[in-house]
């Protein structure tokens, strides 16, 4: 963790992860274990926790970037709470054109990202990212490189769960500058 969310929040949010993580090994491919934080947003208390705390984060924004998939569960929940929109950085594929685009590493393969560049204003904004998991970094990379190629600033980056031994914040900060904000709720 680095900054802003109260250690209330964060604990609250903490104990939630905790109670409700679900540990699959040997997923999506053979050696991953696999950290599912869904089961902490099926709970009403782990959600609302969660969300709270990233808010925090989040909160002088006036963009919030939800990351395919698992980001969209809480971008449009921390974006209601901070009063601003919500924007969803999707796989590639799924949006319709025109798009920026940028292809990508994962701790499990290789993917593209896409935000629109027409319909919704990017350029000038103050644009905070979410999403569930920060492990290679690579997601979070392409997501500012998107971003600043739209003509955003990126307010920050935030995810429940930072992976431990990853190099993965490190890698954001090569990749995006150090003066980038990468918080965390939890590592794993
Ligand atoms: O830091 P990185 O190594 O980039 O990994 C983190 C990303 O990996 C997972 O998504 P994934 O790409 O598996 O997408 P999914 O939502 O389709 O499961 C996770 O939700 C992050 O977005
Ligand atoms: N081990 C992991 N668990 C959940 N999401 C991930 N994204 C990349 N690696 C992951």
């Amino acid at each position: 963790m680095t900054a802003a969310a109260t250690p209330d929040s964060v604990h609250r949010a903490r104990a939630a992860i905790t109670r409700h993580i679900r540990l699959v090994e040997d997923f999506p491919s053979p050696g991953i274990a696999f950290k599912d934080l869904t089961p902490v947003l099926a709970d009403p208390d782990g959600l609302d926790a969660v969300v709270a705390a990233l808010a925090e984060y989040c909160a002088g924004a006036d963009l919030i970037a939800g990351i395919d998939a698992r980001g969209f569960l809480v971008g449009g929940a921390i974006a209601r709470e901070l009063g601003v929109g919500v924007v969803a950085v999707r796989k590639g594929g799924k949006l319709p054109p025109p798009v920026i685009g940028v292809d990508y590493q994962l701790e499990y393969g290789s993917a593209r990202l896409e935000v629109p560049a027409a319909g919704i204003t990017l350029r000038g904004r103050s644009v905070a990212v979410v999403d569930d998991v920060l492990a290679t970094g690579g997601t979070l990379i392409a997501t500012g490189k998107l971003l600043a190629e739209a003509g955003a600033r990126v307010h920050g980056l935030s995810v429940i769960m930072e992976l431990d031994g990853m190099g993965g914040r490190e890698a954001v900060a090569a990749g995006l500058g150090a003066d980038v904000p990468v918080h965390n709720l939890c590592g794993g």
